[in-house]
């Protein structure tokens, strides 16, 4: 069967007046497989909304090719559009609209029933908003209106981006059990996003993008491990003399700053069982490597997310 997606050399650069050249996109590859929820995660201006607009077919890359579900997004066709749902980063909704006439309109551009569109809002939470006009609702809910109106005509790929931006936790959450849904009934999600605990939570892969280029794709436990980083621990200053911290950290380093001891070691049973056996762990706190650590050693930046 073919990929969901397959996209080799894509190459987009805008040019202005005031910005002069910006290469967003500087020769993208990557492959999406059926069913798979995979992440584009990146800082602001990475030029993931870029590469995700050429992808979908919104937008023209200057070079490169694009393969969706096996076919290519231009010339725009009625059957490959039908197969495809997009959430836009900014999604203008008619505001003298009502919620349900909002998504009727966008199940009858897709030739669904009014039933489905019914049942999308239902899934989304909204149902009983139905008749709220569009301008009244928060920016959860407006999110939340935007995947209902991209799923509405039952596509089997589904491009949501930075959907759960601006959102409180709270509501980020809930989009987050609505997107594991949405793949969970084997629908292909690609997602973008700059939260880094969002692309661990949710995806089975991830390419991390930077500057226009995509710099690794791995699942997100697989960037870890390959990262090999050592695992750190921390316990309040003063339960230890300074020869036992020197003991504890032998397969390892220690520091002590701010009333706290921090270990670095590739041995955290070992160490946590030695400062149980000590009852060293008053203010204990474990940290593994995770995207952030991931995305420093791929870029050899900071996450400023
Ligand atoms: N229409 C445009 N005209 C000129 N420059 C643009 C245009 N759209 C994007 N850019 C620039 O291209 C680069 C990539 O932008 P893009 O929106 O693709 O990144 P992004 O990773 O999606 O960022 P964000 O999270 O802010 O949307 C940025 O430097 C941006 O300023």
């Amino acid at each position: 069967m073919d990929a969901a997606i397959e996209v080799a050399d894509l190459r987009k650069t805008y040019r202005g007046r005031r910005t002069g050249e910006v290469r967003a996109v500087d020769g993208v590859s990557f492959r999406v497989e059926r069913g798979e929820f995979f992440g584009i995660l990146g800082p602001n201006g990475a030029g993931k909304t870029t590469t995700l607009e050429i992808v979908e077919g919104l937008r023209k890359p200057d070079s490169g090719d694009v393969r969706l579900l096996g076919r290519s997004p231009w010339p725009h066709s009625p059957e490959l559009t039908r197969r495809l749902g997009v959430q836009l980063q900014a999604s203008a909704f008619f505001e003298f609209l009502t919620v349900a006439e909002q998504i009727g309109t966008f199940a009858e551009l897709y030739g669904a029933a009014k039933a489905r569109a019914a049942e999308m809002l239902d899934l989304v939470g909204l149902a009983e908003h139905a008749n709220m006009r569009c301008e009244k609702l928060s920016g959860g809910q407006q999110q939340r209106l935007s995947i209902a109106c991209a799923l509405v005509g039952d596509p089997e790929l589904v491009f949501l981006d930075e959907p759960t931006a601006a959102l409180d936790p709270q509501a980020r959450r809930n989009l987050w059990d609505l997107m594991r849904a949405i793949n969970d009934e084997g629908r292909t999600v690609v997602l973008t996003t700059h939260y880094m605990e969002e692309a661990e939570a949710l995806c089975d892969r991830v390419a991390i993008m930077d500057a226009g280029r995509i710099k690794a794709v791995d699942s997100p436990a697989g960037f870890v491990r390959k990262l090999d980083a050592p695992t750190r621990v921390t316990v309040a200053a003063g339960q230890l003399d300074d020869a036992r911290i020197a003991e504890l950290a032998l397969d390892g380093t220690a520091s002590t700053a701010d009333g706290t001891v921090v270990f670095e070691t590739r041995d955290p049973r070992k160490l946590l069982t030695a400062l149980a056996s000590d009852g060293a762990l008053e203010g204990l706190a474990v940290r593994t490597a995770n995207l952030e650590d991931v995305f420093l050693h791929v870029t050899g930046r900071e996450w400023r997310g």
